[in-house]
């Protein structure tokens, strides 16, 4: 097989960001989620009150290409820059924090930015991939109803970390670098008020307790929710420590940690939601860029390899495709 035909496992934003480079150097990539839609840890999701974002809700950019990929993005009318009444909280208190960064989201949720990434590239949901093997010439995947896919020349693992070392099985090297980059878990609550609550809050850096971070969708550009709906993100400690807990139990826990501190009186919310993220968050930021073997043609990629941000994300997706490119 001498053509190049790259299967890319995952439509996260590292997998789609190295599927459109690729897409745009004249080469057939296939990607492969096992969920319904596009996004990973960027995807929206659909509720009775509306759309909702329970993983990223904002994000910054420091590095000055994904700078312009965002710009590209504002002009694709996918991205909008947030600009949010900032507070912090510490040891209860609750503090005005005004800062000059640059934030932006997704408009008219986060999702509508994988959502353009991925247009009309060829995708297959619902196909959860078990095993990536190399034969002789060529790389196939089987997925989890045993069914094969390929033959590939290439492949691009883009899923988080831990899912990466089991693919990556075929490459024990890189599997023991995969398998060193622990990943914590993230509870993530969505609170719907029938009234706006009587606060200046858009957003708030919580320093200690069981919450991290506290935003409010109302004021985001490009929202329309009838409710006053906030997102509430808890410690990645906390959320070890409550890993198991039932969806009911972390809503109620995490409601009054919020009603405390939010500093005005809270009504019981109108609709809850909770989501829990087995792989939030890269533990550790590392410096690797990606991981790969030019020589067998095959790459991972994710937040897991630089910071655990959308930036990461991105730059990291961007590499695996440099690299792949580079090589042929
Ligand atoms: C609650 C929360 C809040 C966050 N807030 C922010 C923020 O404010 N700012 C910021 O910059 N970042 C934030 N992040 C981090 C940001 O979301 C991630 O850094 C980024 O989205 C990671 O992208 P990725 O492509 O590396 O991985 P993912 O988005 O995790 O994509 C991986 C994809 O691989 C798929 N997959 C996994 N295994 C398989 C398999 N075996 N077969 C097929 N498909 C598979 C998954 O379904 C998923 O779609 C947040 C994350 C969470 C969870
Ligand atoms: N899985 C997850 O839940 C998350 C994974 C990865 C990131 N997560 C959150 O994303 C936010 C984005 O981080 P970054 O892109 O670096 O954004 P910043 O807004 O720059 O925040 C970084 C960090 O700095 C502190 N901080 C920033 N601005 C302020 C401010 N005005 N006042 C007080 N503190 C500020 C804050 O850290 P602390 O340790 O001080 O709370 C921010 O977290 C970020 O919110 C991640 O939590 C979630």
């Amino acid at each position: 097989m001498n053509s190049v035909f790259v299967a890319i496992i995952g439509t996260g934003m590292a997998g789609l960001t190295a599927a459109r480079a690729l897409d745009k150097a004249g080469i057939a990539v296939q990607l492969f989620d096992k969920s319904r839609g596009s996004g990973g840890r960027m995807a929206s999701k659909r509720s009775e009150i509306g759309t909702l974002d329970m993983g990223t809700q904002y994000f910054t950019a420091r590095d000055r290409n994904f700078r312009t990929a965002i710009r590209e993005w504002q002009e694709q009318g996918w991205v909008a820059e947030w600009k949010p009444n900032l507070y912090q909280a510490r040891e209860g208190v609750l503090s005005a924090s005004p800062d000059e960064q640059e934030r932006w989201v997704g408009i008219p949720h986060t999702s509508a930015i994988t959502r353009g990434l991925l247009g009309d590239l060829p995708v297959t949901f619902s196909c959860r991939i078990t095993e990536v093997f190399h034969g002789p010439t060529h790389w196939t995947l089987q997925d989890a109803s045993g069914q094969g896919h390929g033959p590939f020349s290439h492949v691009i693992i883009a899923t988080p970390a831990p899912q990466a070392s089991a693919l990556l099985a075929a490459v024990p090297v890189l599997a023991s670098t995969a398998t060193s980059a622990t990943m914590d878990p993230v509870w993530s609550v969505a609170l719907g008020f029938e009234k706006p609550l009587p606060t200046e809050v858009q957003g708030c850096f919580v320093q200690d307790g069981p919450l991290e971070w506290i935003e409010r969708d109302r004021g985001k550009p490009g929202r329309d929710n009838r409710l006053d709906t906030w997102g509430l993100q808890a410690s990645s400690n906390w959320t070890r420590k409550n890993l198991d807990l039932p969806k009911e139990a972390v809503i109620e826990q995490l409601y009054g940690v919020f009603a405390e501190l939010i500093g005005c009186t809270v009504p019981a919310p109108a609709f809850a939601l909770a989501h829990r993220w087995l792989y939030g968050r890269p533990a550790q930021p590392h410096e690797w860029g990606v991981l790969g073997n030019a020589g067998l043609g095959v790459y991972a990629c994710g937040d897991w390899c630089l910071s655990g941000r959308v930036e990461g994300a991105w730059l990291s997706g961007s590499e695996a495709a440099r690299r792949l490119l580079v090589q042929l």
